[in-house]
């Protein structure tokens, strides 16, 4: 398995009212294999969003590089790194639906925008998407027709419209009840399986995470606390969010009710 995305001494600071600086990550480094399925966690403000928004350049880091496969972000030209940025899907907590196009036009926009396939090519990739998150007969719907987990189904269905490499993921149940999130998850970990596509994502859902990540990276502070295998039970975790994350992986109850997102 080789690395997918490379984040070496990346830091960033946001500017505070008051003139200072507010140091949002601090000298991060991370690899991610291809494949993987790798949990960012943390306290609120710890720096997730803002270091997930830095694999794709939505945030661009003050001091470090990024790359995705070998190619560093950081220093390509604007239109090499839209190009780049098509191998990279995203998912938000709020699905970023466009309220006044269909389920069908919502995931054939960024193909419209992108990507020069003809109208049996583009019905076809549609199509393709809304299988994989099992939405083939919403096709015709409004935003407004659908429950919250059909909206990240087609938020998750939009951004694999362009094939990506990687898949990342900020909160993306946060706004969704306990079974959602169950079956959302499924799906994420179905496509990683099924389409070997990489995924990223930030989430407090602990139990959840614990089952569903190959990797666990705890932040703290804008830094890497620590990082481990939840699978690795075995290891003493040098934080309170590692501890408990082990502790779900361990308890066989939780398990098995999160058996549906375990990995076989
Ligand atoms: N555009 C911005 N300008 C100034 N400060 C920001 C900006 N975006 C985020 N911050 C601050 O940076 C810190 C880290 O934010 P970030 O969203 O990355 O944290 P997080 O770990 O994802 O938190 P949460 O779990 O609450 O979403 C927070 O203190 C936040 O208020």
């Amino acid at each position: 398995m080789h690395d997918l995305i490379q984040l070496h001494g990346v830091s960033k600071n946001y500017p505070l009212p008051d003139g200072s600086q507010y140091p949002v990550l601090q000298d991060v480094s991370l690899s991610i294999a291809a494949g993987q399925i790798v949990g960012l966690i943390g306290r609120s403000g710890a720096g997730k969003s803002t270091l997930l928004r830095c694999f794709n350049l939505l945030e661009r880091p003050e001091r470090g590089s990024v790359q995705l496969n070998g190619q560093e972000l950081t220093r390509m030209p604007a239109a090499q790194l839209r190009r780049a940025r098509e191998q990279i899907g995203m998912v938000f907590q709020h699905y970023n639906l466009l309220h006044n196009l269909t389920v069908y036009d919502n995931i054939a926009f960024p193909l419209r925008l992108h990507e020069r396939l003809n109208p049996p090519r583009l019905a076809a990739r549609v199509s393709e998407c809304l299988d994989i998150v099992g939405l083939s007969a919403r096709a015709g719907s409004y935003p407004a027709q659908l429950s919250g987990g059909q909206k990240q189904r087609v938020a998750i269905a939009r951004a694999l419209a362009s094939r990506p490499e990687v898949l990342l993921c900020d909160e993306p149940t946060s706004a969704l009840d306990a079974d959602t999130t169950r079956s959302i998850l499924t799906t994420l970990r179905n496509i990683n399986q099924t389409l070997g596509v990489t995924i990223v994502i930030v989430s407090h859902e602990l139990a959840a995470l614990s089952q569903l990540c190959h990797r666990i990276v705890v932040m703290d502070e804008g830094r890497i606390a620590e990082q481990f295998d939840p699978a690795d039970t075995a290891r003493v975790r040098h934080t309170a969010l590692g501890r408990e994350l082990a502790f779900y992986r361990s308890e066989a109850g939780l398990a098995a009710s999160w058996a549906g997102v375990q990995h076989a």
